[in-house]
């Protein structure tokens, strides 16, 4: 598995330290608040975990599952809801924690989805954004790390659902997705 890594852009430890002061940003700007964090499937599963034992704060926690890529290395254009998130979210302070912010598509959908349902505010954590992929306007709060214009496996992200239990994020060579 690890043959198909053209490069590793961001180790084990690089993470935990994006995680560290993620953390410690959104406890500085929630202080006195039990915000809801709702990650993003299945993408989302390191990330939300690893985010989350940082956070010295009262928080509950749900998922929603998305899915758009359906195996391939661009999105389909096409989201398809698996599962939605069974807490009413109507008045909360809600948190959405994404993995990995590209065409936007996915998250323009969730914010559309989220907001009709009346939360008090609603903000977006993405681990890794990748602003030269953008399609709509889309925008995280809180960001890990900006990505270049490559596609990425490892830390949750896939390629055609594999890859995803890499512990460190990086670019998939070409011809592993070229064949
Ligand atoms: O900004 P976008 O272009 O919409 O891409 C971002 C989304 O795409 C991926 O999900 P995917 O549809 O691959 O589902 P998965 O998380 O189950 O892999 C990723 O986990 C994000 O949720
Ligand atoms: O670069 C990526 N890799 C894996 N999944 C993704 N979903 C959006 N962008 C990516
Ligand atoms: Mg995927």
């Amino acid at each position: 598995m690890n043959n198909d890594i053209e490069r590793v852009l961001y180790s084990q430890d690089d993470i935990k330290a994006a995680c560290k002061r993620l953390a410690a940003e959104i406890a500085t700007d929630y202080a006195g608040k039990k915000p809801l964090f709702i990650g993003v499937l299945k993408g989302v599963i390191f990330f939300m975990t690893d985010l989350m034992r940082e956070l010295d704060m009262l928080t509950d926690m749900d998922f929603i599952d998305v899915s758009s890529y359906h195996g391939g290395t661009a999105s389909t254009g096409e989201i398809t809801l698996v599962h939605d998130v069974g807490t009413d979210i109507r008045g909360r302070d809600v948190i959405l924690v994404e993995d990995i912010l590209d065409s936007g598509r996915t998250l323009a959908y969730l914010q559309d989805r989220l907001m009709d349902r009346q939360p008090s505010s609603l903000k977006v954590c993405a681990l890794l954004d990748k602003p030269e992929g953008r399609v709509v306007e889309a925008k995280a709060d809180y960001v890990g790390f900006n990505v270049p214009n490559e596609f990425l496996v490892g830390y949750g992200l896939d390629y055609d659902e594999y890859y995803r239990n890499l512990p460190y994020v990086g670019v998939l060579k070409p011809d592993v997705y070229a064949k």
